[in-house]
């Protein structure tokens, strides 16, 4: 990441597409990046309404990623967009490497087949799970 937090608004970079999911901290959209015209995703990142700025916790978890994210086994986090709701209120789009599917998906999709995921395929995923998890550990960050 060149910069921890750019000029552009996340409205002027970037293009939504869809929604591609929802976590804990809320919704995930494909979108296309203007400048370079790259598949990435938009992790919409909601903020306390009782908060001036972003919080503490929320600059932790960004700088944490930066640093995760320069282990190939984990999501890259690309770079960190403000923007604002309908509301006017200020969010943040945390700004990531796109991935085509994840563990859980590619799992069901052999399980709706009733197909044997290959013993090669397995190996080489627990490789790079624990590639990934060993690089949190050594760096003091426990995955939940
Ligand atoms: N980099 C990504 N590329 C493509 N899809 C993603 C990406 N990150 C998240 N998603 C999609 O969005 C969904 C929610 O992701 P998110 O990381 O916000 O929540 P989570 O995996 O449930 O973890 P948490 O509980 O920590 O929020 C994922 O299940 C996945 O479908």
């Amino acid at each position: 990441m060149e910069k921890s937090m750019s000029t552009l608004s996340a409205r002027e970079a970037f293009e939504k597409l869809e929604k591609v999911g929802e976590g804990t901290y809320g919704k995930v959209y494909r979108a296309i990046d203007k400048s370079t015209g790259k598949i990435v995703a938009l992790k919409k990142t909601r903020l306390h309404e009782d908060e001036e700025g972003v919080p503490p916790t929320t600059l932790r978890e960004v700088s944490i990623l930066r640093m995760l994210s320069r282990d190939p086994h984990v999501v890259r986090l690309m770079d960190v967009k403000q923007g604002q709701n309908k509301e006017g209120k200020m969010v943040l789009y945390l700004v990531f490497e796109y991935m085509h599917t994840d563990l859980k998906k590619f799992i069901r999709s052999f399980r709706q087949t009733g197909e044997n995921i290959p013993a090669s395929t397995v190996k080489s995923l627990m490789y790079q799970l624990c590639k990934g998890v060993a690089f949190c550990h050594g760096h003091g960050i426990l995955h939940r």
